[in-house]
């Protein structure tokens, strides 16, 4: 992998860049739409590619559990296995195995858990991880951490971090394969002398990349942009960052603000899915009986196959209808509207007036 800063704002952290991978390149900051279980929810590659998202995050721990990391392997991994010939990262299972309810036991050493989908017993530490995300053959891997709910009782998120970076240690220790990248993730909840110390502890181990973790899991965005503020200087400029599960347009912005590369979200495919358009007037909220008639495009400013083809009322009535096409052209703008918004913030940074940019566009939302 290689990361290339190409511009840097002057007033603001933001910075503009490029990530190489083996499946191509990541103009930065990025937003990648999410594909848990090696499909983006309704979307065919093509269509995702139209979108011109240039990177997908899939999820190890649902593959894992189906079909199988092994199945995907023999399959000739995740690329071949769901068509999609860009990047892929993979997030590890940490985030998703603590929100499990049928978590049944943590140790230092790793998890043990009941399937929520055949109920047989499993185990996961940091080298059946890696394991896992070697085999599913992701671009870009993350290290297995622990994410813990916010708000969380300060101690208990210290003994949390520790576990992170001995995790941490134990996947770069289980590291082998050269065509994959192994990034970090940066817990601490909203604690700032221990997400200090646990950014410093994982710089010094070197790894390819940095997530900021334990964030988008409802502290808002006031405290989201506490912790950014202190977390990110300390990261090494030369290495791209992620914030994960990160987010609404406000949300992302802030983080390229702070100088976030990398940033993803169900919020454009999920919130489209349930009738939430985003636009470059705010967002709509298209099974309004208001729209019943309106021959308009979702957006007029928008230049996706839905805005160019359809109009209000026909996405309307396939989603008051139940029909799938509605859950797919919602989708895709969606995700057209989050890559054009990037793509904006890229030029913005170039041309030295990002918060113009932001000002202008949030003011509309
Ligand atoms: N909001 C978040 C979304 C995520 N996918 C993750 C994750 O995968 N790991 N660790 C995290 O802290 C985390 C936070």
């Amino acid at each position: 992998m290689q990361f290339r800063l190409l511009a840097s704002d002057n007033k603001t952290k933001a910075r503009c860049g490029e990530i190489t991978t083996n499946h191509g390149l990541i103009p930065t900051p990025a937003f990648m739409p999410v594909g848990t279980q090696a499909t983006v929810k309704t979307l065919t590659p093509l269509q995702l590619q139209e979108t011109e998202a240039h990177a997908l995050l899939c999820n190890a721990y649902h593959l894992y559990l189906r079909p199988g990391h092994e199945v995907v392997k023999k399959l000739g991994g995740l690329h071949k296995f769901m068509k999609w010939d860009r990047s892929i990262i993979t997030d590890s299972g940490g985030y998703q195995v603590f929100s499990l309810e049928r978590l049944t036991k943590v140790t230092d050493d790793g998890v043990e858990f009941q399937s929520p989908i055949d109920g047989s017993r499993r185990f996961l530490n940091p080298e059946i991880v890696m394991d896992i995300q070697h085999a599913l053959g992701a671009d870009i891997i993350m290290a297995f951490d622990e994410c813990l709910p916010y708000p969380c009782e300060k101690d208990r998120v210290r003994q949390s971090m520790y576990r992170t970076v001995k995790w941490a240690n134990r996947c770069l220790k289980a590291h082998n394969s050269d065509d994959q990248e192994l990034f970090a993730i940066v817990q601490g909840s909203v604690f700032k002398d221990i997400r200090e110390e646990c950014t410093d502890r994982l710089v010094e181990m070197e790894f390819n990349g940095y997530a900021i973790g334990g964030l988008s899991v409802g502290e808002g965005n006031l405290l989201m942009n506490e912790v950014l503020e202190y977390t990110t200087p300390r990261l090494p400029e030369n290495k791209p960052r992620y914030l994960m599960g990160v987010g609404f347009p406000l949300d992302i912005l802030d983080g390229i603000e702070h100088g976030i590369d990398l940033f993803d979200c169900v919020i454009p495919t999920r919130n489209g899915r349930n009738g939430c358009a985003f636009t470059s007037n705010g967002k709509l909220k298209i099974r309004n009986s208001c729209y019943k008639t309106d021959e308009r495009p979702i957006d007029k400013n928008c230049h996706c196959y839905a805005c160019k083809n359809f109009s209000r009322a026909y996405i309307r009535h396939l989603l008051t209808s139940n029909e799938i096409l509605g859950l797919s052209l919602m989708s895709l703008h969606n995700i057209c509207f989050f890559e054009n918004m990037m793509k904006k913030a890229r030029q913005s940074i170039i041309e030295g007036n990002f918060l113009n940019f932001k000002s202008k566009f949030l003011s509309l939302q």
